[in-house]
């Protein structure tokens, strides 16, 4: 059972208007409908065609300057987003080295920097969960399991973003002082900064191979998310520039996550529930997550008839999902799917997601191609930061800050 008390009421936290606390209770009682399905149940939680297996989308063609070729592709990830909710894309753009240096960062916070350095940087000191969060202090289900991970989390700096930003940035409660990052000192962690920010914009180092520079594509995480913006337009019939608008400071909360390795490592199928839960089950809450993982298996993805699949690492490959706001501009069409990880394995697991979301002062209202007179529109518009703020306070004992 939850034992979250001290709940935020809409009163006393929420200047937008609309009721998002509510819509964040709602996508909890989603989740509680994917976990725990009811025999005749019809909804649409339960009435997808069941998976096995998750698609490989390869993005090259994307970067065609053909229409028809980028229209290929969106066709693709329209079926993905239809059936699945989750997919793999290779051909991002996104080189390998670079993937892996990242992975590495995490690998390094964990290890290199001392307790005290992350306890100073602890999420508590943060009123929008970035710093370090120490393993079991947040639940994504209501503490019904004691979470293994740990994590660092950082959100969305203009500093960060190749494009500068338009300097409207707008915080997940609506407040306009800039972004409040808390990270390692440099002292501690020489080049972590600086390392992440190469995951995010390029930084100015000659190419170690001129011609290989010339003729391969190079993007980096924030680019390839406003890329899938285009194609996840197209992949709805709309313009291919329909959510440029809505990303000129985008919300987009990262994390280095670590999963310990498991003390009775066992393949899935003969594990029972809640056995050494890393992360549990639950739904993303933005637009789409994008996640580098490292080559330890451990993320599940719910198939509708309830089978957990594996989302093994794919070489070169980076995960997407379709998260909660996908689910909402659609009307359900595209799957927020619910996932969970269990680090199954002896070694420890590393992974990085990028939660990417549309400006926190924009909102999100059911778009009009996906409602009909037969099929009204099954959610309430919500502004991005204060739904993403009020699910994240679901995830910490007290209801909030
Ligand atoms: O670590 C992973 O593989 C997935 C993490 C995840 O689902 C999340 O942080 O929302
Ligand atoms: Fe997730």
């Amino acid at each position: 059972m939850a034992t979250i008390t001290n709940l935020p009421t809409a009163e006393d936290t929420n200047p937008t208007g609309d009721d998002s606390l509510a819509a964040a209770l709602e996508a909890q009682q989603y989740l509680d409908a994917r976990l725990n399905p009811a025999p005749t149940s019809t909804s649409t939680a339960t009435a997808t065609k069941p998976f096995r297996s998750i698609p490989i989308i390869d993005l090259a063609p994307s970067f065609s300057g053909s229409l028809s070729d980028r229209q290929s592709v969106a066709s693709h990830i329209h079926e993905a987003c239809t059936t699945v909710g989750f997919f793999y894309v290779t051909g991002h753009g996104i080189p390998k080295p670079l993937c892996n240096a990242t992975l590495q960062l995490a690998e390094r916070f964990f290890h290199e920097l001392p307790q005290a350095s992350k306890d100073a940087i602890h999420i508590r000191n943060s009123k929008h969960f970035r710093g370090y969060e120490p393993p079991a202090f947040t639940s994504v289900n209501s503490f019904t399991t004691k979470e293994t991970k740990e994590a660092f989390n950082w959100g969305y700096e203009a500093g960060l973003d190749p494009t500068g930003g338009d300097g409207g940035y707008v915080e997940l409660d609506g407040s306009t002082d800039g972004s409040k990052n808390q990270w390692p000192l440099e002292a501690e962690l020489p080049g972590f900064y600086e390392g992440i920010a190469e995951y995010y914009r390029e930084v100015n180092k000659p190419p170690s191979n001129p011609l290989q520079f010339l003729l391969s594509l190079i993007l980096q995480v924030l680019q390839l998310c406003r890329h899938l913006c285009h194609l996840f337009a197209l992949s709805l019939s709309l313009p291919e520039n329909y959510f440029d608008p809505l990303v000129t400071h985008p919300g987009g909360i990262a994390r280095l996550i670590r999963y310990p390795p498991s003390s009775n490592p066992k393949p899935l199928s003969s594990v029972t529930e809640d056995e050494e839960i890393g992360l549990g089950a639950h739904s993303d809450y933005e637009c789409f997550t994008l996640l580098l993982q490292d080559s330890n298996p451990g993320l599940e993805i719910l198939s509708s008839d309830g089978h957990w699949i594996s989302a093994e690492p794919v070489d070169g490959g980076i995960v997407v999902n379709v998260a909660d706001f996908l689910m909402r501009w659609t009307n359900d069409k595209y799957k927020s799917t619910v996932h969970r990880v269990v680090n199954r394995t002896a070694k420890e697991r590393y992974s990085i997601p990028l939660f990417f979301s549309i400006n926190y002062d924009d909102k999100v209202e059911t778009l009009p191609s996906c409602v009909s007179e037969d099929n009204p529109s099954k959610y309430q518009p919500i502004t991005a930061g204060r739904y993403v703020l009020d699910r994240l306070n679901l995830t910490v004992k007290t209801g909030k800050y």
